[in-house]
């Protein structure tokens, strides 16, 4: 089925003179055939209204004596009434869209023929626009699916609303100040364009639609320009989803109603520079859509879709379902070359087809196999109607008129060359009936030379004889469009680059957060290497065990390491066979667990006692093999005699350390000292005088060991290792007397 396109000719509006008016609407030569089936099912009214008025002549502008004349599917004159309209060509399209067809309605035409006033309409209920109808049909007859079904059918209505503005996707259903520079992006989805991000609203009456569409339209972007004082600046696109559940299965269609900005000549507009790179936006999109019709038209094979948001998204041609265009026009002379133009593109667009496929119905059970899964996704093959050949000539056009056109080249449209005809000033009425007529006004329609001039994708071919002027008129204005254009490419530049700086600035520093990370994570690794080194060379080998574990998941894939700590294992475990009686009977106060245990149990050892804990200590280290692996090696904390003895008497602090190394009782001090260590905590140890972050981490593994150790050997609850006096802590690793008084000395109470 081809796309739909019918004619809507606008009233005069105040300013507009009926000796201006050129157009003239009048019956085809060749009626449109009634369609049969509708005549029999007795749709007659509609079938009436269908078949109206389908021509609209035009004089051509070089020669008045001339008037071409472009056939539609219709044609609906000034005194044409939305509800007349509405019942016509969109009432139809319902019952279609119920079934499962999408359906695609949109108003094309110059700035300020009566797009905005066709879909959107007026307040008062006469002049509702096809858009409001459209909502209050789709849910008269959702009212009474559901009726009959008996409930069993439920139908859902949702909205979208978004506008193109400067070739960005803006959704309406959001404030302005939400809007970001870029808008929303569009993605293809099996066949379709879609915006992504876009606001859906469910929407249960007219009456929560009428709300939800007036505060969007406030939110769309319009002006006064001089053609027209709510100017619509942007490409506007209701999308009305229906959503019909019954038992058996889910059908989802979708009406998008669009009211396309209008073309505007910039010497007519007297455009301010924000307006001009609106308008420029507007042209541009408006001149691909007319090279896409043409491309569709004349089957070539690149479709220049993707050149603008507007032809993406309203895909003429690849949409599957119902279109129907509605031409806007202005009847009045000031209008005629851009009338013209549309109606060379109106003409074009009439040729396309559209396949008439709804959308599949999503079952509900188990899986039916789909009729054709590559026709849901598949896009139609484009090609131009066939039977469409020369369209626009009227059957009974008069013979000599095709004799007198020999000579000429072939023309896209019908041109009637008889004598001028009276103008059929009565079809042109104003909005305003009271409106005084200005008929008897001087004739000074001849004197007004049209100033508007045809784009180059519109001058029709026969116009080989354009006046020098008229041609440079036409460069001046080209030349205007491609300066805008390229502003408003300039302006999204700027805008990509300004983004782009941004996304890089956050990609380097989450590469540097990275770099980062991974370097502090290895320097962990290294440290940890590092210190199993070190307990290694100290003959400490659960400890060093312990470090290179430590450090295995920062080199998951070294096998050195992992070689190491299996071989580590292994002398582990020989000598946790080793037996234990030997260094019960050399010391019977350390019982099994070596000298730190025994310290645990006897928390006032004195400094003799604890030389001879020294002493074990040292027989002990004599009994470890050569490889440094003992099983109790790495509990027993090595003694610092000399150090301990040389430092004990420095002063009072000293002293009253000794005491309590003698008599085992502790002061506040001690207490306090005692707390910090047994917290294990690196970060409160490393700040005690004279411990660095090395003695802190040493101290928090050797009682971790001793933790370890407890739990593993005695029972598996064993409650932490606590070191229990200033002796006991001297003992442990990396920690002599001399440390101990530091640390003391350094701890305020
Ligand atoms: N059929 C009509 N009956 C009465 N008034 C009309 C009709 N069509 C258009 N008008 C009037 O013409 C003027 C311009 O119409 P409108 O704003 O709808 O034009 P437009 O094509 O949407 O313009 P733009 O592209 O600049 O947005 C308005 O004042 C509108 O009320």
């Amino acid at each position: 089925m081809s796309v739909r396109v019918v004619a809507r000719v606008r009233p005069l509006l105040k300013a507009e003179r009926d000796l201006d008016v050129i157009l003239r609407t009048g019956a085809s030569a060749a009626p449109a055939p009634v369609d049969a089936k509708s005549q029999e099912s007795g749709d007659r009214k509609l079938a009436a209204l269908r078949d109206r008025d389908n021509v609209v002549r035009i004089p051509n502008p070089k020669n008045e004596g001339e008037e071409y004349s472009f056939q539609f599917n219709a044609v609906y004159d000034a005194e044409v009434a939305q509800q007349e309209l509405f019942d016509a060509e969109v009432a139809p399209t319902i019952k279609h869209l119920f079934k499962g067809f999408d359906v695609t309605l949109f108003a094309y035409g110059v700035t300020g023929t009566g797009k905005t006033h066709t879909m959107r309409g007026g307040k008062s209920l006469a002049d509702r626009g096809v858009i409001p109808r459209l909502l209050s049909g789709i849910y008269r007859r959702s009212r009474k699916m559901e009726k009959d079904s008996n409930g069993e059918t439920t139908v859902q209505v949702a909205l979208s609303y978004y506008e193109i503005y400067n070739d960005k996707v803006h959704d309406l259903f959001e404030p302005p100040e939400k809007r970001t520079l870029a808008g929303l992006p569009l993605r293809d989805n099996g066949g379709k364009t879609v915006v992504v991000g876009l606001t859906e609203k469910a929407c249960t009456s007219l009456k929560e639609f009428e709300g939800l569409y007036d505060q969007a339209n406030n939110n769309r972007s319009t002006s006064a320009t001089k053609l027209n004082a709510h100017s619509s600046r942007s490409h506007a696109i209701l999308g009305v989803k229906i959503t019909i559940r019954s038992p058996d299965q889910t059908r989802v269609s979708t009406a998008s109603a669009i009211d396309l900005a209008g073309s505007e000549d910039n010497r007519r507009t007297e455009n301010d520079k924000e307006r001009m790179v609106e308008s420029a936006s507007i042209n541009k999109s408006l001149f691909v859509l007319a090279q896409c019709v043409e491309a569709i038209t004349k089957k070539q094979h690149r479709i220049p879709y993707r050149e603008s948001k507007m032809t993406r998204i309203l895909s003429l041609g690849q949409n599957n379902g119902l279109t129907v265009m509605i031409l806007n026009v202005a009847p009045v002379r000031s209008y005629h070359l851009d009338t013209l133009s549309s109606l060379n593109v109106a003409n074009r667009t009439r040729k396309i087809e559209v396949r008439e496929i709804e959308n599949d119905p999503i079952f509900k059970g188990p899986a039916r196999p789909a009729p054709r899964p590559s026709m849901a996704a598949s896009r139609q093959p484009l090609r131009p109607l066939t039977a469409s050949v020369n369209v626009n000539m009227p059957a009974a056009a008069p013979k000599d008129s095709e004799k007198k056109d020999d000579a000429k080249p072939m023309k896209a449209f019908s041109v009637f060359s008889d004598r001028p005809q009276a103008k059929p000033v009565t079809q042109i009425r104003r909005p305003d009936a009271k409106r005084p007529s200005l008929s008897g006004e001087a004739p000074l329609a001849r004197s007004l030379k049209p100033r508007q001039t045809l784009g180059p994708s519109n001058i029709p071919s026969s116009h080989a004889d354009i006046s020098a002027a008229r041609i440079e008129a036409m460069v001046e204005k080209k030349v205007e469009e491609i300066l805008a254009v390229r502003a408003v490419s300039e302006q999204s530049r700027q805008t990509q680059v300004r983004e782009l700086n941004d996304q890089l600035q956050r990609r380097l520093e989450l590469l540097e957060q990275r770099i980062e990370g991974s370097e502090d994570a290895r320097a962990e690794g290294l440290s940890y290497l590092l210190m199993a080194k070190q307990h290694q060379a100290r003959g400490e080998s659960s400890s060093a065990l312990r470090m290179y574990q430590l450090a295995l998941p920062h080199f998951p894939n070294n096998e050195k390491l992992a070689r190491k700590i299996s071989i580590l294992k292994e002398r582990l475990q020989e000598k946790s066979s080793y037996p234990r009686q030997s260094l019960a009977t050399v010391s019977p106060n350390k019982g099994k667990f070596g000298s730190m245990l025994s310290l645990k149990k006897e928390p006032t050892l004195t400094l003799l006692g604890k030389r001879q804990a020294d002493d074990v200590n040292d027989y002990q280290m004599n009994n470890v093999g050569d490889d440094g692996v003992s099983s109790d090696d790495d509990i027993l904390p090595r003694q610092n005699k000399k150090r301990a003895t040389k430092g004990l008497h420095q002063n009072d602090e000293d002293v009253e350390c000794l005491d309590e190394y003698e008599n085992g009782s502790l002061s506040p001090r001690t207490i306090h000292l005692l707390s910090i260590v047994n917290s294990r905590d690196v970060s409160q140890i490393k700040l005690l005088k004279g411990v660095g972050v090395k003695k802190a981490e040493a101290i928090v593994d050797c009682l971790c060991e001793m933790d370890q150790t407890s739990s593993e050997d005695v029972v598996s609850d064993q409650p932490l290792f606590q070191v229990g006096s200033l002796a006991q802590l001297s003992t442990l690793k990396g920690v002599g007397v001399r440390t101990v008084e530091n640390m003391r000395n350094g701890v305020l109470v």
